[in-house]
């Protein structure tokens, strides 16, 4: 690969390292800086062992460098006068470690724990360690985290990074949020849903509290990239406070040419290791697959490397990799090593990385979209906004000088959307309508930060009253079904699949099941030893189809002595699995708390079809005479997706699936054969409820089966 074909631009230098700040105050009069606030000291600093007392030194001596460090005391008057106060700030500022941190120390959270939200699990977790580090205190005391199936904070703790679902969920069972005295939610830029609802939940808790006096709730909305105007009209005319700086300097190129961007990004690698200086690279890719083909070309790139050069250690990084090795990346790379790491955007906010210097941006990342007139998740490869190239941008200059390279042009970046789409506007609502309705709050009065448009609401109350879990769609009520199907932290399609599951007699089963595709991919692939990984696949293969099949994985992983070799010999994904355990735990729990009684159907794998049929029974899809699948309730061609145990020769007349998902094509994933007959038996009153599309009311019962 010729590592001059390559051209790009400057497009802009940000600012050299400030030493100073420039606070602005928007609304209010302008807030004169100072430093050094006096308040709590942290007394869990002293009982650290001698080795890490260094590095704790060093996490303390680089926070007082940062820049939102020196105007702290301001920021805290601002905050404290205040109900809600935006911040705006540089990536890297400080704002996502430093701000519970003040808040703890000049003690504006009395008595209660401060919590702060983050769109993903990964940056809660990344940033609980290093605040912790920083304060000196073990993970889990003074500052712990929370996100889905897993709790690392204990009654010590004062700061809880969490993701924005798990703050959801908690606003279930207490409406004012009483746990807390200061919320932050940050990174709002990213607009997921759960930071959408959150937005409104919050909201309604101060207005809740101001009225019954109790001690107010106090708010703080941040992001580097976020439409303040938007947000501060949101909540009040509340004041947004503008920290302006940055610690290192990032000179940002925009690419001339116009190539491939998976090409790109490899050239741009390799010119950076054949002709830069030493620092390690951050790619953004789209997947899974298009970055474990790049990482394994990239790894093949690397043996044809001068010897001169260091060596290069490839990583990828994505959702479906198991946390340990998500965490993996975090390490520094060992000395004459350049570390390079290709990732989704699960490394666009919030995140540092050790030893980043360069980030590689092709400028797309794949979106997931619902269609509520299909009911089809469509996940398509689409161009990001400028608000998130700019968090790209940010994750280099986080502990250096660093460069940005983008590989698309300046024209390009300036046609970008300003700012994301809001998830909101384009997912599935059941859950989240089901979850306003345990609240008490009704749809139609929530107060969204931008309604989601009618179609997908109705389109949620239709599956919600299809699942009994509301009592009408013109006047919907939360049924008893549906408060129980709310307990569940799950979709609740698999939350009602468990309720039914006493009926047929198989409910340890069903939590299996439901725990394995709660969780992250079981199964590894690997593209080298193909062949070996589809034979050690298949030996778990059922003939019923991929439910059960997950069900003889994780029964036989829970036999084994030595799991982590069976796992890595089976091509399977141990971590997954013992996380599946602690799901599939928790979810055990809740049954417990609810009455419902164990049962188990043994060998017998048709009350586990029945029992899918009760959640999924909108996704029933019949074979044609060319092997394309034929959905009930849309009507729309599909496959079966490559990995199941049912595709190829094994093709059944009728499925049921768990998912349909359009990539380049439409595919079913994990599904099982059932007999049409069952339809009417499990679901009987399902079919005229549920009509999109205009499709027809029959269309379940008018099945002609191609075998
Ligand atoms: N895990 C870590 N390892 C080393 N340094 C870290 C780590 N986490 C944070 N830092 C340091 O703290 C600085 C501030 O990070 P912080 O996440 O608080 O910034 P931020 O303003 O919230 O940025 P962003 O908007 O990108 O989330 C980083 O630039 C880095 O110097």
């Amino acid at each position: 690969m010729n590592p001059v074909a390559i051209v790009y631009v400057v497009a802009k230098a940000v600012p050299a390292a400030l030493q100073e700040i420039h606070f602005k105050v928007f609304h209010k009069s302008p807030v004169t800086m100072d430093s050094g606030l006096s308040g709590r000291n942290n007394a869990h600093g002293n009982n650290q062992h001698s080795r890490s007392y260094s590095k704790q030194e060093a996490a303390r001596q680089q926070r007082h460098a940062l820049p939102i460090f020196s105007v702290r005391k301001s920021l805290m008057e601002m905050v404290r006068k205040s109900s809600t106060t935006i911040v705006l700030g540089e990536t890297g500022s400080g704002k996502t470690t430093q701000m519970p941190q003040f808040i703890y120390e000049a003690g504006l959270n009395g008595d209660k724990m401060i919590a702060i939200t983050q769109p993903r699990r990964v940056a809660a977790i990344t940033v609980a360690k290093w605040v912790a580090l920083e304060m000196g205190t073990a993970l889990g005391d003074l500052v712990g985290y929370t996100v889905r199936f897993e709790d690392m904070t204990s009654e010590n703790s004062q700061i809880r990074y969490m993701t924005d679902g798990i703050l959801c969920r908690e606003a279930l069972s207490d409406r004012q949020l009483r746990n807390y005295n200061v919320i932050i939610l940050d990174e709002v830029h990213e607009r997921t849903v759960a930071t959408d609802v959150l937005l409104g939940v919050v909201k309604k808790a101060q207005q809740l509290r101001a009225l019954k006096r109790l001690p107010p709730l106090k708010l703080i909305i941040m992001s580097a990239t976020m439409d303040c105007d938007h947000f501060a009209g949101y909540f009040f005319d509340c004041p947004i406070i503008y920290l302006q700086g940055r610690m290192y300097q990032v000179k940002v190129y925009q690419m001339v040419e116009k190539i491939s961007y998976i090409e790109a990004c490899l050239k741009t690698v390799v010119e950076i290791h054949q002709s830069h200086p030493a620092g390690d690279v951050l790619v953004f890719l789209t997947g899974q697959e298009e970055i474990d083909s790049t990482v394994n070309k990239m790894r093949r790139l690397a043996k044809s490397f001068s010897g001169d050069l260091p060596k290069l250690a490839v990583y990828p990084m994505y959702a479906a990799l198991p946390q340990t090795q998500q965490l993996d990346v975090f390490n520094p790379a060992p000395a004459n090593v350049r570390k390079v790491i290709f990732a989704t955007n699960i490394a666009e906010t919030s995140i540092t990385i050790n030893g980043i210097r360069y980030v590689v941006d092709c400028g797309r990342s794949k979106v997931r979209s619902y269609d509520p007139i299909t009911g089809m998740d469509i996940l398509k490869v689409s161009w990001i906004s400028q608000a998130q190239a700019h968090q790209r941008t940010g994750r280099a200059g986080r502990l250096s000088d660093g460069i940005c390279f983008r590989t698309y042009s300046k024209g390009t970046y300036e046609r970008l959307e300003k700012m994301t789409v809001p998830e909101i506007l384009r997912c599935n609502l059941s859950a989240t309508i089901l979850n306003l309705l345990v609240m008490g709050l009704n749809y139609k009065d929530f107060d969204f930060i931008d309604k989601p448009p009618e179609e997908a609401i109705v389109g949620a109350l239709l599956e919600l009253k299809a699942l009994n879990a509301i009592s009408s769609v013109e006047n919907p009520i939360l049924t008893s079904l549906g408060a129980k199907m709310a307990r569940f932290p799950l979709d609740p399609r698999y939350s009602k699949m468990l309720l039914s599951a006493p009926k047929f007699g198989c409910l340890e089963e069903m939590l299996t099941i439901i725990a394995m595709l709660s969780g992250e991919n079981i199964f590894t692939y690997s593209s080298a030893k193909r062949e070996q990984m589809m034979i050690a696949h298949s030996k778990f293969f059922d003939k019923s189809g991929d439910h059960v099949t997950l069900l003889n994985v994780y029964n036989e992983f829970k036999t084994k002595a030595k799991p982590k070799m069976w796992c890595f010999d089976n091509f399977l994904n141990e971590r997954n699995l013992t996380h599946a355990a602690s799901i599939r735990e928790q979810l055990s729990e809740i049954c417990k708390m609810l009455d419902i009684p164990s049962s188990s159907c043994g060998k017998d794998t048709v009350p586990v079809a029945k029992c899918l049929l009760t959640g999924l029974f909108t996704n029933i899809a019949m074979k044609q005479p060319d092997h394309l699948y034929l959905t009930s309730a849309t009507a729309l061609k599909t496959r079966i997706h490559p990995s199941s145990a049912v595709s190829g020769k094994f093709r059944p007349p009728v499925v049921v699936y768990t998912e349909l998902v359009s990539t380049r094509l439409n595919f079913l994933r994990n599904v099982t054969e059932i007999d049409p007959s069952w339809i009417d038996e499990v679901v009987p009153n399902v079919s005229h409820l549920y009509q999109r599309n205009g499709h027809n009311e029959n269309s379940f019962r008018s099945f002609s089966t191609h075998k």
